[in-house]
């Protein structure tokens, strides 16, 4: 059991400020993954908690204890790299056990932690073979294994899967879920790129982005109530459509009228000042469908891309704007240089101004006066939630 406490963690290189203002908590036995764009510093972070690299600012607790200045090996936690680092001339048992060979514990001792490893990873027939007569995926189980033998409070993977191949990735990303499911009460943090890790393994993922969080949630909770822009097209895949218009009514739902043409329904509450505001709707490629009736969005489909299970029509990828994406169940070769008509349910629909969703701002606590709004246009920032602890 251990609880991790970050706060206002900050790291600097030389210049470089790579991290600030991180505050996080991560209760026993939670698997969270930071996922963000490539040198968002997502394995700084994980690399700071490990203890392998200093913390410029602010303070890191594992269970109770601050740990800034703790080394390592003193932290309870074991670290899962994406380059396996097996050694090449021992076998697997000797591998997983260095370790704790390395903290003096008895043959025994070693023996019955590396069983138990290889039991859990469905290792045993290998244990006596040496790395190179492993596939890439047992290569990658063997350093989790030597993770599991030393029996960390937190585990920390730093993209442990991105070096196998597709197939692969799955079966040990099932194992990882496994694995966290037969350990309950071990706390996991995990590096990604990949979208289907992210959103299948964590109980939270925090997205990282300037140098520091952008959303803390469950990952359906990101994946439908995205806070900005910025989550709302790095969670999901193909990313979120946004199409510009401006807010034509107001109330409990909200009228948007699209500059493309189109107009919907959005249940999202606005402000009479919210008249004439500048937003971008936000729909996401796999909620929409086509419509005789009226369309949000209609055009000519410039490319299909038949996946099988799914068909992706790409509208207007001539212009200097995204394409708008529309993600359909089913084949629909037919529909290529068609012009289409989409819609989607508003209950999908999101809605922004600034860059920052609406629904948000809705559920910011009320002042206890509020001022007049000045004149309709101004309608100042769009307040933040605090983000899900
Ligand atoms: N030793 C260093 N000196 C200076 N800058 C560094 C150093 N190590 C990392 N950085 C910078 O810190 C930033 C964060 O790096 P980090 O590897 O944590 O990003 P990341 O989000 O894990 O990226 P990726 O997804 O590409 O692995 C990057 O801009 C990187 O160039």
């Amino acid at each position: 059991m251990a609880d991790l406490k970050l706060r206002d963690i900050g790291k600097s290189y030389v210049e470089v400020e790579v991290l600030r203002g991180i505050d996080l908590d991560i209760r026993s036995g939670e698997f969270v993954v930071f996922v963000g764009p490539s040198g968002c510093g997502k394995s700084t972070l994980l690399r700071m908690i490990a203890g392998l690299e200093r913390i410029s600012r602010g303070e890191l607790w594992i269970d109770g204890q601050r740990v800034n200045d703790i080394p390592p090996s003193q932290r309870g936690i074991a670290m899962v790299f994406q380059s396996y680092a097996l050694y090449p001339h021992m076998t697997v048992r000797d591998n997983m056990g260095f370790a704790l060979q390395i903290a003096g514990k008895s043959r025994a001792e070693i023996r019955q932690a590396t069983d138990r490893a290889g039991e859990m990873l469905q290792l045993t027939p290998y244990l006596d073979r040496l790395p190179k007569a492993l596939s890439g995926g047992q290569r990658q189980r063997v350093a989790i294994g030597r993770a599991i033998v030393r029996d960390p409070k937190v585990y920390l993977f730093d993209e442990p899967l991105s070096n196998l191949d597709a197939a692969l990735r799955v079966a040990t990303r099932i194992e990882i879920a496994q694995l966290k499911e037969s350990m309950p009460d071990r706390t996991m943090i995990y590096v990604t790129h990949d979208q289907t890790e992210a959103m299948t393994l964590a109980d939270r993922i925090v997205v990282l982005a300037g140098g520091g969080i952008a959303q803390v949630g469950a990952p359906l909770d990101l994946y439908e109530r995205p806070i900005n822009e910025f989550v709302a097209r790095f969670i999901g895949s193909p990313a979120m459509n946004l199409l510009p218009g401006r807010i034509v009514s107001t109330g409990e739902v909200t009228g948007v009228e699209l500059d493309a043409g189109g107009q919907c329904q959005v249940p999202i509450p606005s402000q009479p000042s919210d008249q004439g505001l500048a937003v971008n709707l936000g729909v996401r490629p796999e909620d929409l469908r086509v419509t005789d009736g009226p369309a949000l969005f209609q055009g000519r489909v410039d490319l299909t891309e038949a996946l099988g299970e799914v068909t992706l029509l790409y509208f207007g990828t001539g212009s200097t704007q995204e394409p708008v994406i529309a993600k359909l169940p089913g084949i629909h070769a037919g529909l290529n240089r068609q012009t289409v008509r989409l819609t989607a349910e508003p209950k999908a629909l999101h809605l922004f101004h600034g860059g920052q969703s609406l629904l948000y701002r809705s559920q910011a606590p009320a002042p206890a006066a509020p001022p007049e709004p000045p004149g309709g246009e101004d309608l100042g920032p769009v307040v933040k939630p605090t983000p899900a602890r």
